[in-house]
């Protein structure tokens, strides 16, 4: 599946290069004040540092790295889990490049295998035996439906789409989104004009076995632009063996000296020539403000609500609507670890098991495979209501009721086998409110035009500003954009100087 929808102002190439040799050289250095210290904060305070500017570089949290999060801490034996990203499709290749810059090792993250375990409808099986017979899951498909897993006849009702865009994917995405955007997801897989409309309990085997259950209502393009991706026959993932933390922490060294961490952005100021972030620091509640030619804002717009800006008309109506509206997806991850990998005794190496369970998705870990240390599994990785309905637990609500979900599948075994665990809600996260952008329909329509637009001196970054929200890619990408939409403009308070001394 191509991966833009909106076209990006630099070629793949392009990018991949700047990763490689940096921006040009600034013309015109100026002050940068960039806000968030997650990936494209990082990226950009790097390459605008390298090009010859003096970057400034808030971050609320006492970290780097924002959703790219592994989580050491909670398990023994140096053992992790990666509570944010944790999985690099193989065609993600600004990050692979990003990886290959700071020397990170990297091995598979073993996405799915033919021993994937299935819990549905009461019914446990494997993925390889489901493909073989898809209705030993008893979903109440029509006749023409039967023999058909829920991947093929989701491919099966989208292949109209897919194969038009594939055709020419810089003309073709728009000409979908036209005529799409409004769909659902479930409302295109119900009523597409394409006569490929499929059954209810078609529906529901997809909703299930894709993962899509949590939020079928939101835009069909943007779930097939960011999501179907995970479905894509034959695609190879990868991790950074040791966790994916390496990749944020190894811009430390050159920018550790322009970090300012605790500080909480509450006000974007501008005066004509001037931009000025008032922030808090959430250890001591003292408040600072760091004045700069121009600011580079990637925190999540979900957060942006919480943000005052003065004077009010320095963002547009559109820009308001787009802060307000852009809908970010809820998501939780609970991960348990248990002292044998027992899972592997039985065949199970990487992968995931599937299940109409609340746990959802759980992924077996890729790290350490074959060992006899411990293992730390993730028991259950939900997305939107799917996600909330966990939300309602407390920790250690989450565990017990986690751990029961894999007992229906691996026996009371899993109690003694138990160590410890820990859960995550990106919902209930003060530092990204919420996981990830999806756009609900009309929104690729309605808001996206205004979503990466600067506003006056201000300029936006980050993941949802990007052709690939919800991925480290979409993130880098968006770094290396604004990084050159900033380079070499000009610097206002130099000629609003010459304009005083014209005076
Ligand atoms: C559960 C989950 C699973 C994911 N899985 C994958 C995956 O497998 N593969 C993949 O490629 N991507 C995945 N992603 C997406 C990926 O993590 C993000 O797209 C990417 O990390 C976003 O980077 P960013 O710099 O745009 O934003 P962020 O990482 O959110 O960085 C924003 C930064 O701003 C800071 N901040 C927030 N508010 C303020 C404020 N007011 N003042 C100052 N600083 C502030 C935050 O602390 C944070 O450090 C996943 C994300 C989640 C949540
Ligand atoms: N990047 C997420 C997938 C995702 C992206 C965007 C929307 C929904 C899911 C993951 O790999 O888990």
């Amino acid at each position: 599946m191509p991966d833009v929808s909106q076209e990006s102002p630099l070629t793949m190439e392009q990018m991949l290069q700047t990763i490689r040799t940096g921006l040009p050289k600034t013309l015109v250095p100026k002050n940068i004040t960039v806000v968030g210290a997650g990936i494209s904060g990082l990226v950009t305070a790097s390459l605008l540092k390298e090009a010859g500017h003096n970057v400034t570089i808030l971050e609320a949290n006492n970290r780097v790295g924002g959703r790219i999060f592994t989580n050491r801490s909670s398990f023994y034996s140096g053992q992790y889990v990666e509570l944010g990203a944790m999985r690099i499709p193989s065609i993600h290749l600004l990050v692979l490049e990003y990886i290959k810059k700071f020397n990170l090792p990297i091995e598979e993250f073993i996405n799915s295998t033919p021993n994937d375990i299935i819990y549905v409808n009461g019914v446990r099986t494997i993925q390889s035996i489901y493909e073989e017979n898809p209705d030993l899951l008893e979903f109440p498909t029509t006749q023409n439906e039967k023999g058909k897993t829920a991947d093929a006849l989701a491919k099966y009702a989208m292949e109209p789409v897919t194969s038009f865009i594939e055709k020419n994917p810089k003309q073709n995405w728009d000409i979908i989104i036209k005529e799409f955007d409004r769909y659902s997801m479930e409302y295109y897989l119900k009523y597409n004009p394409f006569g490929r409309r499929l059954s209810v309990g078609a529906i529901d085997m997809i909703k299930v076995m894709l993962g899509l259950e949590g939020f079928p209502e939101l835009s069909f393009t943007a779930l097939l632009r960011e999501v179907m991706i995970l479905f894509t026959e034959g695609l190879k993932f990868y991790e950074i063996k040791g966790g994916n933390d390496q990749l944020p922490a190894s811009f430390l060294p050159q920018l550790s000296e322009n970090l300012y961490f605790n500080q909480k952005m509450r006000r974007i100021e501008q005066t004509d020539s001037q931009v000025t972030i008032h922030t808090i620091d959430t250890n001591t509640s003292q408040r600072y403000t760091t004045t700069s030619d121009l600011a580079i804002i990637t925190i999540p717009f979900s957060l942006l609500n919480f943000v005052e800006v003065t004077p009010h008309d320095l963002f547009s109506y559109n820009k308001y609507k787009a802060i307000r509206q852009l809908h970010y997806v809820a998501s939780t991850k609970i991960a348990l670890q248990f002292r044998t990998r027992f899972w592997e005794k039985e065949g199970f190496v990487g992968g995931k098991m599937i299940s109409d369970l609340p746990v959802r998705y759980a992924y077996f870990p890729s790290q350490s495979v074959g060992t006899e240390s411990p293992g730390v599994i993730l028991a259950s990785y939900t997305w939107e209501d799917n996600a909330t309905l966990w939300d309602s637990l407390t920790e250690q609500e989450k565990i017990a009721d986690s751990l029961e979900n894999l007992a229906y599948i691996y026996g009371p075994k899993i109690y003694d086998e138990y160590l410890t665990g820990t859960s995550f809600s990106w919902a209930e996260n003060p530092f990204s409110g919420g996981a990830f952008a999806i756009f609900k329909p009309d929104q690729q329509t309605e808001i996206a035009p205004y979503i990466q637009t600067p506003q006056g001196s201000v300029h936006f970054a980050g993941d949802h500003t990007s052709t690939t929200p919800g991925w480290i890619q979409g993130a880098i990408e968006s770094g290396i954009r604004v990084a050159y939409e900033v380079n070499d403009l000009p610097k206002l308070s130099d000629s609003h100087e010459t304009e005083n001394e014209a005076k």
